[in-house]
């Protein structure tokens, strides 16, 4: 085989096979091998195993190789479900006992605590997802741009590139309604590629009104006994099992810091305003997207809230809007994956809230954007994750701090 043309040959060469014994895991769940004191990744490896492996980059202080086989298993390594596991991108953790899966989450979130935010700080047991398989409500298969023999692969990102694509006709982590339809979704694709001028994401949405296809269809869901609708191609949480206690606990630790309103920032269609509007006197939401915003108006409404406010705006520009002091009021905020601005973290400071209950998907930004809150004078209390992705290396941390 011949090694790309930026190919650095030492210290091993294009695809040289190791056997190496994994001595832990990175923060993204690859093992760290060590060959003569020289670091070695593996990814789909657990602590304690012999594995064979494949070089196929040379760093200066470190290479990467592809996994090729077990020689001696982990106790807890376990069968995954899914034929592509390895080769598709979604999924790092499906050869790992899902006990494992938490603990390794758990400690993925103390370590960065460690190291990103330079703070000590305990971190409660990762709350499990009561479905460990088939529980994601949405996809989105990707196809690149048709050649003249039409369509090709259509599924996910392949593991380990930019740009390649797996052809996916089963995802054993997405909902089983999604999975009965999805080898119509691809043929329907395949039947108009003519259409399609360049590459495509499909979209795949259950909600309790059926699969959807179309961004504009209205989904519905009910979470806890509360009636959420938003648009099929805006937000809402993939994972609708582990939905009611997740939402719960955000709702319950800001409750617990004994604000009377509430502004729950970055809201989307409402989940966190709605759910918990019973529980203070005034709630303000704030979201970008006017699609979302002007569900969750809506769904303040159709649950008989009178006490909601949503405005379609950045979120930085809610504070000038909120008519109640900072000491009686929590802020929920539930950033995308880049986390907070800048702006909006001066913004929240000067208003000065009683507590904050920081959600995030992203942990790195999440330990970014704490350093500034301690900075201004915050307490980090309770550090929650929560599974909302089985099978992958995501998680979703809940941090709650106080003033
Ligand atoms: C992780 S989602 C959370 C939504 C909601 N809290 C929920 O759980 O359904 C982040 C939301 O932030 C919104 N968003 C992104 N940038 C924003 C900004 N600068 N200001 C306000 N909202 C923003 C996105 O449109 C998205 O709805």
């Amino acid at each position: 085989m011949q090694p790309p043309r930026k190919f650095n040959p030492h210290p091993f060469a294009y695809h040289q096979e190791l056997d190496v014994r994994i001595e832990s895991l990175t923060n993204e769940g690859a093992g760290v091998a060590r060959v003569d004191g020289w670091v070695v990744f593996v990814p789909f490896t657990l602590v304690g195993e012999l594995v064979k492996c494949r070089v196929f980059r040379n760093h200066k202080n470190y290479s990467e190789a592809d996994f090729v086989s077990v020689i001696e298993p982990s106790p807890q390594r376990v069968a995954p479900q899914c034929a592509l596991f390895g080769q598709c991108g979604g999924c790092q953790y499906q050869h790992l006992s899902y006990e494992e899966q938490l603990l390794s989450k758990q400690r993925q979130v103390a370590d960065l605590l460690r190291h990103m935010a330079k703070i000590e700080h305990p971190v409660c047991p990762v709350i499990p997802s009561p479905v460990q398989y088939g529980y994601r409500s949405k996809i989105t298969p990707h196809f690149h741009r048709p050649k003249e023999g039409g369509i090709g692969a259509i599924g996910f990102l392949r593991a380990r590139t930019r740009n390649a694509m797996v052809d996916v006709e089963h995802c054993p982590i997405a909902m089983p309604q999604l999975n009965d339809q999805l080898a119509a979704v691809r043929a329907r694709a395949r039947a108009n590629s003519a259409e399609f001028k360049n590459g495509a994401t499909l979209l795949m949405r259950a909600a309790s009104n059926g699969v959807l296809t179309r961004p504009d269809e209205i989904a519905v869901e009910d979470v806890d006994g509360v009636r959420f609708e938003f648009q099929a191609g805006d937000f809402f949480q993939n994972n609708p099992f582990i939905l009611p206690k997740f939402v719960r606990h955000a709702i319950d630790e800001a409750k617990a810091t004994g604000a009377k309103h509430l502004v729950d920032a970055y809201c989307g269609s409402g989940l966190f305003a709605i759910s918990a509007a019973r529980d203070f006197e005034q709630v303000i939401g704030v979201e970008i997207s006017e699609t979302a915003v002007k569900k969750a108006a809506h769904n303040a409404e159709i649950n008989g809230l009178t006490n909601c406010r949503f405005m379609a705006a950045d979120a930085q520009h809610v504070f000038k809007d909120v008519p109640h002091a900072g000491a009686d009021t929590v802020v929920i905020i539930d950033p995308p994956r880049a986390g907070s601005s800048p702006e909006f973290l001066q913004q929240l400071f000067a208003f000065g809230p009683k507590g904050v209950v920081y959600i995030s998907c992203n942990p790195a930004t999440q330990m970014r954007d704490l350093v500034l809150f301690t900075e201004a004078g915050f307490k980090l209390g309770t550090v929650q994750p929560f599974d909302l992705f089985p099978q992958t290396k995501h998680l979703e941390c809940v941090m709650t701090l106080s003033r």
